[in-house]
């Protein structure tokens, strides 16, 4: 396997708490990799070492075959935080086509990640009017317009109507398939079935690190929320398997 992510022994202190605790992982390249787990705990922490702005404590992250962080990484990496990272006096084309300048690529390439998030029809709005929604999509369209190797995509399809979910879904499966490496993380476990593997993190360690199929097969059950609930329980050892 050919690895985009290489995660050893990480170890995340945030305050006083041990936030990620002794996470191990390889994720390969031209891969969705869905990272789910209950709130809080530290997907969007691992998300940050992979990206390299996480202080750590212990343990390693290679991205890329770079050290997480390096700057060499930068123009390789896109990133899609939880809060929109947009310019709101700017109108949506405005925007990526700012970023596609800082990424050096044609505003023809802008205009293309506009269309991919299905914002063509509201390129010309200002961003501070549009949808909390639209301005999600918005911020996809900047994190994708200089078609990184990498995608750390923090809850993409948040406020998404199932609809606009799906294409969303089948844009990163296009994206994969001309080998981007896609890590994204979700609450919605119709979404980690379409993931190629899943990262189940719970309490800042990981519970499963497999495909959906083989979690499925793991816990004997046909459901992923059911398998999920049910590593949950066995990590409690509430469960005697
Ligand atoms: N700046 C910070 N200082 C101290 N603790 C923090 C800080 N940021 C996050 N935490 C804590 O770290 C833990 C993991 O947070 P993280 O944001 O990684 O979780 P998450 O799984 O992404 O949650 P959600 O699904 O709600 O976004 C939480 O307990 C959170 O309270």
């Amino acid at each position: 396997m050919d690895t985009a992510i290489g995660v050893r022994d990480l170890v995340v202190r945030r305050g006083k708490r041990t936030v990620l605790d002794g996470i191990s992982c390889a994720i390969p390249l031209g891969s969705v990799t869905g990272l789910l787990g209950p709130s809080g705990s530290g997907k969007t922490t691992l998300m940050r070492a992979v990206v390299g702005v996480q202080i750590v404590t212990a343990g390693t992250v290679r991205v890329l075959g770079e050290p997480a962080g390096s700057p060499a990484l930068r123009r390789r990496i896109g990133y899609l935080t939880q809060a929109p990272s947009v310019y709101f006096d700017l109108t949506v084309r405005e925007n990526a086509r700012y970023f596609a300048a800082l990424h050096g690529v044609p505003a023809a390439q802008a205009d293309q990640a506009v269309a991919d998030v299905g914002l063509a029809p509201a390129a010309g709005q200002l961003v501070g009017t549009l949808s909390g929604g639209q301005r999600s999509r918005a911020s996809l369209a900047c994190a994708i317009v200089g078609r990184p190797e990498l995608l750390v995509l923090d809850e993409p399809t948040v406020g998404q109507d199932p609809v606009l979910r799906a294409d969303l879904w089948a844009r990163f499966h296009e994206m994969a398939a001309n080998g981007t490496t896609l890590l994204v993380s979700s609450h919605v476990m119709d979404e980690a079935a379409r993931c190629d593997r899943l990262l189940l993190i719970r309490e800042g360690q990981l519970i499963a690190d497999d495909t959906p199929d083989g979690v499925r097969a793991a816990t004997g059950t046909g459901d992923l929320d059911a398998a999920f609930l049910q590593l949950i329980r066995e990590k409690e050892g509430t469960v005697a398997r």
